[in-house]
């Protein structure tokens, strides 16, 4: 299967702070993988470095085979989509609009750019994918954060990246608002089988049933990676959040609890 991102040994210092030691990640087109950590394990610091958004301080990216380093960071962001829950957007632009600025990778519309006739049917066809259909129209202030994060996804899938990377995209939603974005995952996978996707989070509850893979971080360092099923077992991720936890899945979900001591 084509490798769409590889790290090798890659480490990361800040203010002469080890926050990612030794972590090597290989995702290939069609996978699904799940990061889970606890605060502070370096998510995010792995998630920027897998979007071309930082360098590592040691070792090696290479993002569809360029190597980051070699090659322009932004050119190997066009491959790459990236889901921030923070998107400093502040004008009320309508939930299309900020679908379209995902080709321009802008927080606002650029003046004078319109999209193309193509462009527009792409952005409606992802809204539709990902259940926002009858709010496309919808300011962004009047969206709920469940819709806002649905249409960020939406937003980062228009330059037809081959990964797509969404940190802690269920942050703050309901239960409706969380399976709906579930839900919208998978659909997504379904109709992109060719898509590959890393997707942040402390809850194994949010995880998509179509996850294939999971890395687990402790304190910057991969603890286990590999098959969702040979690495979401109790005991690693009990030792990658030190706690005694006992995990069961049922119909693809995943469901944890904290095993009492007796
Ligand atoms: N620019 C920076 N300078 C110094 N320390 C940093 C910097 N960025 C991140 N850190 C530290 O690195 C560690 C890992 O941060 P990171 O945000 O990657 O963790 P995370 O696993 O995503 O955490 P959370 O679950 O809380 O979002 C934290 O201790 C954080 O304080």
């Amino acid at each position: 299967m084509t490798e769409v991102l590889r790290a090798e040994h890659v480490h990361v210092v800040r203010e002469g702070r080890p926050i990612l030691q030794e972590v090597s990640l290989t995702v290939r087109a069609g996978e699904h993988w799940a990061l889970l950590g606890a605060n502070g394990a370096g998510k995010s610091t792995l998630l920027s470095l897998l979007g071309a958004l930082v360098h590592p301080t040691r070792g090696g990216v290479e993002v569809l085979g360029r190597r980051l380093g070699r090659v322009d960071l932004r050119d190997l962001r066009a491959y790459v989509g990236h889901v921030d829950p923070r998107h400093p957007l502040r004008s009320p632009l309508r939930a299309r609009q900020v679908v379209l600025t995902g080709l321009t990778n802008s927080v606002e519309p650029l003046p004078r750019w319109r999209p193309a006739p193509g462009q527009e049917e792409r952005a409606e066809r992802l809204m539709r994918t990902l259940g926002l259909a009858e709010h496309r129209e919808a300011r962004w202030p009047t969206l709920s954060q469940g819709q806002r994060a649905r249409t960020l996804i939406a937003r980062a899938l228009m330059p037809r990246p081959r990964l797509l990377l969404l940190d802690e995209p269920a942050t703050g939603l309901d239960l409706p608002g969380r399976e709906l974005l579930i839900e919208a995952l998978d659909g997504l996978r379904r109709e992109h089988p060719r898509l590959a996707t890393v997707l942040v989070t402390h809850h194994l509850e949010e995880l998509p049933p179509g996850t294939t893979h999971a890395l687990l971080l402790r304190e910057g360092r991969a603890l286990a990676q590999g098959l969702v099923g040979e690495v979401l077992t109790g005991d690693q991720v009990g030792k990658c959040f030190d706690l005694p936890l006992a995990l069961e899945r049922h119909g693809g979900r995943w469901t944890v609890s904290v095993r009492r001591r007796t």
